[in-house]
């Protein structure tokens, strides 16, 4: 390991990440050490870390890299491995325009959940492909204290229930996860949306992050969100041949979700470099023991 690692801090929507750019795979990142440096007091914080790495270079990713030259290497907060991440993707096409390593415009991103389709557009934001939503079948229940409330099941690559309340605010203290059942449902535990209607084809949502706790935003929550709530209104591109656009509102901003006919879902919304420094190396050696 050299001495010194640089690093980026970045957010999409207030969803915050430390960046550690690593093109050719040489930074030991074991859980631990991706934990300590999310910890908001005595690391860098964040809700979750983007390792930057060359697809060619990394054994999950070497299959995607003719497609996608950077591989997104994405963890939780407290150092878990995830499938996917919305915001993620678009802090770290972000990060590859600020590094020279691409140009405003379209490019591709491996993740664990498939290659993605990312453009930064001049105005600054920052649209992603997203795939498509599974939603399947059963009937999901998520509690928070002495409330519960049916959630609909939807995968954007990673897991998520969505549930409808009246206020945001009964969420309560979204820290912990809120419990759910049955325990089958999420083998590998879930990320929870809180969702209220704010108009028509507007949601606001809170989110409890697996692996990080509440968060300000989520993004493959808002697509969830999004597709959840068409259903729930009776509206699937796939039937009306029409796409249908959703404003959804995050305790860190806002984010436009669009599913089209064909199952596609888009998701378009800022991505911010705010910082870069070093890491102690020494430091990340201990942890990484
Ligand atoms: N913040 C993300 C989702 C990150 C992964 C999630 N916590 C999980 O474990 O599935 C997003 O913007 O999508």
């Amino acid at each position: 390991m050299s001495n010194s690692i640089a690093f980026l801090k970045g957010h999409g929507t207030e969803n915050d990440f430390v960046i550690v750019p690593d093109p050719e795979n040489a930074i030991d990142l074991p859980a631990s050490a991706v934990a300590a440096l999310c910890d908001r007091r005595a690391g860098i914080g964040g809700d979750g870390l983007l390792h930057v790495v060359r697809s060619a270079a990394h054994p999950e990713a070497k299959d995607m890299a003719a497609e996608a030259e950077w591989f997104m290497d994405y963890r939780n907060g407290d150092g878990s491995i995830a499938e996917m991440c919305g915001n993620g993707v678009r802090v770290f096409a972000r990060y590859l325009q600020r590094a020279g390593h691409v140009t405003e415009g379209d490019l591709a991103v491996a993740t664990r959940g498939g290659v993605k389709r990312v453009h930064l557009a001049k105005d600054g934001d920052v649209t992603v492909g997203m795939g498509k939503a599974l939603l399947p079948e059963g009937t999901v229940t998520v509690s928070v204290g002495e409330r519960s409330w049916p959630a609909r099941n939807v995968n954007m690559g990673n897991p998520h229930a969505v549930a409808f309340v009246e206020d945001l605010a009964h969420a309560g203290d979204l820290y912990s996860p809120p419990p759910f059942s049955p325990a089958s449902a999420y083998p590998d535990g879930v990320n929870v949306e809180f969702v209220v209607d704010r108009g028509p084809r507007h949601v606001a949502l809170r989110v409890h992050e697996r692996g990080a706790g509440e968060t300000r935003s989520c993004g493959t929550g808002a697509c969830a969100v999004a597709v959840a709530t068409a259903r729930r209104d009776g509206a699937d591109p796939a039937l009306t041949g029409t796409p249908a656009t959703y404003t959804v509102d995050v305790p860190g901003g806002t984010l436009v979700i669009t599913e089209r006919p064909d199952g596609e879902i888009e998701m378009t919304g800022p991505a911010v470099i705010v910082a870069e420094g070093i890491i102690d190396a020494d430091w990340l050696e201990t942890l990484a023991r």
